[in-house]
């Protein structure tokens, strides 16, 4: 059943494997392998995801195709709600969610409604992650479901489980991204790549994980005691570090330790040590919430959110006195200071700088205020964020070579929460995996729909038919179902699948072709895979482009390449990173005449170009980590300010007001309609389950309060000294 439409040249070289792959009587896996790339290259070629059959499937295999006539109309008749046909999300579809369904409302729904798209939430239950995808018709599964489009896991993943992705399904994980949301997992790799490369990852507090480096901290905390003593150094209040449990939030189980005496036995615990004089904010500490998108780890594709958070300490900041009140001057999360009786919500709906919670811009203008280049602060806070993600490059990139099969299929938003000192040097405490999307209050409400809205149009979620998802599933009903993620059959089969390809082309090889030739044309078939991934995650990263909303791209951008290579690690031959920068940004400024890129690449190709780069990447680092030298652009040496002078001014994107004089914000999430609120029978029942297991909590939880209660209140009753009651 070949399609009657031409197709593109790589779709019909699928087709060609797909029919191969059939005629050789493979197992199915190998039919479901090509059909799946059949599919992502139809995506990717005619720039659009297939769409439903209008064909009854012969041979058991619904290979989703459609004459070009057909495509076209049924493209023009939705090009009002799509672009390139992957979903687009809108913060207004949240104020139509809760009203009674009419045409205005239904406007959001229907595309996702009729194609039946959906979602599941994995150890999450993010109310708005639920009411935005709702909000645009996607119906909600259970977490059994393995066909969903959407995946929103709240927790780490196995990386196993992420093997069986089709290229239409999104989740919003990378394999081993635990490398940078796991305290001292991130101390260690930013450490690893210091020693590495150098200061220019220098913006973690020193650190030591507990108990493992027990005799080193004990060590360094005699030092520092006998520097006290000898006058060399202050004692610095409430501790000399910080201590945390590695895996934890909201401030659990934070303490401080001064002295030998004070470490703790048990753990794994990361002391780092005490920032003691951060920069106040009307006398407060603060710390900043700044939201990352990652869209890609091999090459690396990041986004800064233009929108972020102040989260400021309720009681005016005191280093020198240990009072009672310690934690709500010491420590800055939202979680510990709501219960600080001088804590003030920001319930205003227009005022950013209100109470203590603060949005990102306010902070940024009242500094400006006071004289500070904040455009530059923020070049430097995205700076340490990409030297974070570079630090972990490697480990994802190697896992993500064997478990993730198709471009783009992954993105993950981390929270990076970065203290600011009194010399304006930003430090990095620690990044969130699955930052907090509570909205407490009118401002959380209203970046937290924006950012979730942003962040699923730059997932680029295929719009795709129910119909064609489900011809997978006839296929092999069973190869997505969640236990199959952790059987090895499959992984065996699959293996044996493949192998019989193997022995199948070794059996044709003509009698006397040479090794070397045979190796030589493997080795072209690995390049030319390589090329087709390349093409793909740039077409990709043009999308993203059209799609990134407030996010600003980070990585690659101008002269990234010039400036961070050289802190990276050797990721293979692919040389992904140094292609895209090359496609993406190289062919844009190639056409400016006199742009410091072009300046620079024809210094590069003079005889000590390449050296006199390697120099301003040096400068540039340091310019990055040492604010006391260098505290504003003016002072920034003119080659370094002439490359970062385009980011300098889109910087400026963090420092507008996104409020607006005389508008209403909604103070909270809506409540959805129950018509919009889909959800599929067995996740109902999921639902139903969990509801009663709460209850049956719930009541087992009174009871032994009231039971409590009774023997308390027995004990009570009873006469004292054993003399019996009347
Ligand atoms: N090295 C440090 N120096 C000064 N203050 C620090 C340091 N580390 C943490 N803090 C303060 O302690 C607070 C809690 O630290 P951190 O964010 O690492 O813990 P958490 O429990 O994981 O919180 P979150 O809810 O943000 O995940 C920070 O907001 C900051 O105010």
């Amino acid at each position: 059943m070949k399609p009657k439409t031409a197709l593109p040249a790589r779709a019909a070289a699928s087709w060609e494997g797909f029919r191969y792959s059939k005629a050789l009587k493979l197992h199915s896996d190998a039919d479901l392998h090509y059909l799946s790339v059949y599919l992502a290259e139809l995506e990717a070629d005619l720039n659009m995801a297939p769409v439903a059959q209008d064909h009854k499937p012969q041979n058991g295999f619904d290979v989703p195709h459609k004459k070009t006539e057909d495509r076209h109309k049924e493209r023009s008749s939705r090009r009002k709600f799509r672009s390139n046909d992957y979903m687009i999300f809108s913060a207004d579809a949240m104020q139509h969610i809760s009203k009674t369904a009419e045409r205005t409302t239904e406007k959001y729904t229907w595309l996702g409604e009729s194609l039946r798209m959906s979602f599941k939430m994995l150890r999450s239950d993010t109310r708005l992650v639920r009411t935005m995808l709702h909000s645009h018709g996607f119906m909600q599964c259970s977490n059994k479901n393995p066909l969903v489009n959407v995946v929103w896991a709240g927790a780490s993943m196995k990386a196993a489980k992420m093997r069986d992705l089709q290229p239409w399904q999104r989740l919003n994980q990378f394999p081993r991204s635990k490398q940078l949301t796991r305290k001292d997992f991130l101390y260690e790799n930013i450490e690893r790549s210091k020693s590495i490369f150098g200061n220019a990852f220098d913006f973690i507090p020193e650190f030591y994980v507990v108990p493992r480096e027990h005799a080193r901290f004990a060590k360094a905390l005699l030092n520092l005691e006998a520097q006290i003593e000898r006058n060399e150094a202050v004692a610095s209040f409430p501790g000399e570090f910080i201590v945390k449990p590695v895996d934890s939030c909201q401030g659990k189980g934070i303490f401080f330790v001064s002295s030998t005496d004070e470490i703790p036995l048990e753990g794994p615990l990361l002391a780092s040590r005490y920032l003691a004089k951060p920069y106040l904010v009307n006398g407060h500490k603060f710390d900043l919430r700044i939201y990352v998108a990652v869209t890609s780890f091999y090459p690396l594709v990041a986004y800064v959110y233009s929108e972020g958070l102040t989260r400021l300490a309720s009681m005016p900041y005191d280093a020198s006195s240990c009072s009672s009140s310690r934690d709500y001057i010491h420590l800055t999360n939202y979680s510990i200071n709501k219960n600080s009786t001088s804590f003030v919500r920001n319930e205003s709906m227009s005022a950013e700088d209100l109470g203590h919670k603060w949005t990102l811009g306010a902070l940024l203008r009242y500094m400006e205020k006071e004289g500070i280049d904040a455009k530059l602060l923020m070049l430097r806070i995205e700076d340490l964020v990409v030297k974070s993600l570079l630090s972990i490059q490697c480990a994802v990139a190697s896992i993500s070579k064997t478990h993730l099969r198709f471009v783009g299929t992954n993105f993950e938003l981390f929270g990076f929460d970065v203290l600011i000192d009194e010399a304006l040097k930003p430090w990095l405490l620690e990044v969130n995996l699955s930052p907090s999307l509570a909205c407490d209050a009118p401002l959380d409400s209203l970046i937290k729909t924006r950012l979730m809205t942003d962040l699923l149009n730059l997932a680029c979620i295929p719009l795709i038919d129910r119909k064609t998802v489900d011809s997978f599933a006839q296929l092999r009903p069973f190869i997505h179902t969640p236990e199959s993620h952790e059987s090895s059959d499959l992984d065996e089969e699959l293996r044996s699948a493949e192998n019989l390809v193997n022995v199948k082309t070794l059996k044709k090889r003509p009698v006397g072709i040479k090794r070397s030739v045979l190796n030589r044309r493997l080795a072209n078939g690995v390049v030319s895979q390589n090329e087709q991934r390349l093409q793909s995650i740039v077409r990709r990263v043009k999308l993203e482009e059209d799609r990134r909303g407030d996010f600003i791209r980070v990585f690659p951008r101008k002269e990234t390449w010039n400036l961070y290579s050289g802190l990276m690690e050797d990721l293979g031959s692919e040389d992904y990173d140094q292609k895209l920068y090359e496609e993406i940004i190289m062919s844009q400024t190639a056409s400016r005449e006199g742009s410091v890129e072009k300046k620079l690449k024809r210094e590069d190709e003079e005889e000590d170009g390449a050296e006199e780069l390697e120099e301003i990447a040096d400068v540039f680092h340091a310019v990055m980590i040492n604010p006391q030298e260098y505290p504003t652009l003016e002072l920034v040496p003119r080659k370094v300010r002439e490359i970062i002078g385009s980011w300098y001014n889109e910087a400026k994107e963090y420092t507008k007001k996104i409020t607006q004089e005389g508008e209403i914000y909604a103070q909270k999430l809506p409540a959805m309609r129950p018509s919009a609120r889909v959800r599929t029978k067995s996740c109902t029942e999921f639902y139903e389950v969990r509801k009663e297991k709460l209850k049956g909590k719930k009541l087992a939880a009174a009871a032994a309060a009231s039971q409590k209660q009774a023997t308390s209140s027995d004990k009570e009753n009873s006469q004292p000294d054993g003399v019996p009651a009347i």
